[in-house]
Order: structure tokens, then C-alpha cells, then sequence
């Protein structure tokens, strides 16, 4: 499926500094936001909520974490499929992740930090809580910035209360076995399930976009920046104005690679399509559904068959 290509993805600078600005060049760059993510389903953020002195020692965390025995990861276990600790799969071999639901809640980062280190591990605890909730602060001025530029400032209103953040320590082990600049699989092509993701990486790259021309791109981020990219939750709430882009990560032998993604869910809440997105060139595509009950769904045979699980969730058939 598709060729690689230079194409690089928009970088848009997030910092707080460039966010101080006159209405119309607000407007301007709520308009590149929304632009950047309805072509590629993502864009690069050049943001500062996360100083390098917290960057520095989340990766160090992360390292911390992944060293401890299986034994102890696998006691990480989540309602959601695949979100508690998933180990090294046959299908994706390079691949280890755990997830630290409530991320931005201090009691759900403690209890995560008392079950891996039952002795206490109070950097690693204040490290994670305070990198999801700076990258939450993240979360709410694109939703802002793209709420706004639809005019749909009072919907997203109405569930921001009901946004929790999962975050997910993800370590992928250099390719194995394979000659310089040969590739391997390191996580399979997919869309998310939820809302919207934040990634953050060290200073090793290997994530990868299928563009709408069926065109992978390398996605290259420097260390200060992140790409924030739409989930098939944000695609159905947008009326399919905003599609959820498929990706993959791809290892070299050069390195291993460690990734901190923050996933946006809306949970108890029914998302509603806003009428706003609703006209004559764009009619209903999705009906009301709820954001946690599809991430469920998706783990069901019926969802990990389906060509696209959120059309055959909540997807209305075209006559
Ligand atoms: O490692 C990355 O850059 C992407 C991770 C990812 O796609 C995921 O965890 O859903
Ligand atoms: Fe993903």
C-alpha cells in the first residue's frame, strides 16, 4: 500500500508567544490549524508547555519503566483492550506500550506509580502528571483553535468536561536482525479510536502517514515540537471534515525509540454531529454515538473486521 515520499507535514508554531495576536491573525491561524489537520488529519505543533528540563526527565521515566521485569508491567491492566501493557506481539515484535489512564489526575498517576514501583517512585510520578497536563493545555487550544474556526465554539463547550487523557508510554526496540536502512514493522498501520492523540518523541523518528493520495510520509519532529493528529472519534464528530489519518511506525537497526502519546477520550457523553457541519455538500455521516463504548466496540471481532470500524459503528449508509 502506497510509496514513500519527501512530502513533509505542516509545522505550526503553538508557543505561547505566537498565540498572543490581533483577531484577524487569530482567525488566520485557527483557519491554518483547521486547514493543515482537513489535509493530512494532522500537522506538526511547535509548542512550549513542556520545558526541556520535563522533556528530559519524562524520557528518562520512560526509561526507568520499561526497564522493570514483565512481571511487574503486566499487573497494568485497563477496562480498555490493548490500553492496560501490551508486550512484545508476534505480529509486532518491536512494540511495548502501557497505559496510565486519568493521566491528569494526580490519584490515577500515583496508584499507576505505587502498582509499577510498590516502594514509591515520586519523579517518575510528578514527571507524568505534569507532562499530560501540559500537553492537555495543548489539547485545549487546538480544540479551541478549531472549534472556533467552524464556529462550533459551544459544542465543544458542552463535552470538554468529558475529555479524559490516557497516556501511553510506548518503547519500540531497534529493528532486529536486519541490514542498515532495512525497515521493520514497529507498530501496523491504523487509525486511532479515540478523539485526538498528542505524540512526543525522543530524538528517534519512524512514524509514518498514508496521505489522502495513498502516499506515505516520514514524519520528521524535532524535539520541542509534536504532532497532534485526529482520531476516528474527531473524524465522526467533524461530519468526516476531518479524517482520521492511517500510520505507522517503521524501525530501523539504529536505535530504539520512545514515544510519550497522549490520547484525548470523551467519555459519558454522546457525541452529537453539530448542525453546523451539516449541509448539502456534507450530509449527516455519522449518527450521536459515544466515544468510549466505539473504542469497545472496535476490539469485537465485528470491529476488527470491519474496513473502517467507525462507519460501521455509528456510520450513516449513503443511498
Ligand atoms: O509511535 C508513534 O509515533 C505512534 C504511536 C501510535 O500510533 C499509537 O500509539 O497509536
Ligand atoms: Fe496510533
Amino acid at each position: 500500500m502506497g510509496s514513500l515520499t519527501k512530502t513533509k507535514l505542516p509545522t505550526i508554531d503553538l508557543r505561547s508567544k505566537s498565540l498572543n495576536l490581533d483577531s484577524s491573525s487569530w482567525v488566520t491561524k485557527c483557519n491554518e490549524v483547521t486547514r493543515a489537520l482537513e489535509q493530512y488529519g494532522c500537522f506538526i505543533a511547535t509548542f512550549d508547555g513542556v520545558s526541556k528540563e520535563l522533556r528530559d526527565a519524562s524520557f528518562l521515566a520512560l526509561q526507568e519503566l520499561f526497564d522493570l521485569p514483565t512481571e511487574v508491567k503486566v499487573q497494568n491492566v485497563l477496562d480498555t483492550p490493548y490500553n492496560g501493557y501490551i508486550g512484545r506481539q508476534i505480529m509486532v515484535p518491536l512494540y511495548e506500550s502501557l497505559g496510565i489512564e486519568y493521566a491528569t489526575t494526580k490519584e490515577a498517576v500515583e496508584s499507576f506509580t505505587k502498582l509499577m514501583w510498590p516502594s514509591g517512585n515520586q519523579s517518575f510520578c510528578e514527571n507524568m502528571f505534569m507532562y499530560s497536563k501540559a500537553v492537555a493545555e495543548l489539547d485545549k487550544i487546538v480544540m479551541k483553535m478549531i472549534s472556533q474556526s467552524y464556529g462550533i465554539e459551544h459544542h465543544y463547550e458542552s463535552l470538554r468536561g468529558s475529555a479524559t487523557y490516557l497516556l501511553k508510554p510506548t518503547k519500540y526496540l531497534r529493528a532486529q536482525g536486519t541490514e542498515k536502512f532495512e525497515k521493520m514493522m514497529g507498530i501496523l498501520p491504523h487509525t486511532d479510536k479515540c478523539f485526538m492523540t498528542y505524540l512526543h518523541q525522543d530524538e528517534v523518528n519512524g512514524l509514518e502517514i498514508l496521505t489522502k493520495d495513498g502516499e506515505w510520509i516520514e514524519v520528521e519532529y524535532p524535539p520541542s515540537s509534536f504532532v497532534v493528529m485526529a482520531a476516528d472519534a474527531f473524524m465522526a464528530w467533524t461530519n468526516g471534515r476531518i479524517e482520521a489519518p492511517t500510520h505507522r511506525v517503521m524501525m530501523t537497526n539504529d536505535n530504539d525509540r520512545y514515544v510519550l502519546g497522549l490520547f484525548t477520550t470523551i467519555r459519558d457523553h454522546i457525541l452529537q454531529i453539530p448542525q453546523e457541519l451539516v449541509d448539502e455538500n456534507h450530509p449527516l455521516q455519522y449518527k450521536p454515538f459515544d466515544n468510549y463504548k466505539y473504542m469497545q466496540f472496535y476490539y469485537t471481532e465485528e470491529g476488527v473486521n470491519a474496513e473502517s470500524a467507525i462507519k460501521t459503528y455509528c456510520g450513516i449508509q449513503s443511498q
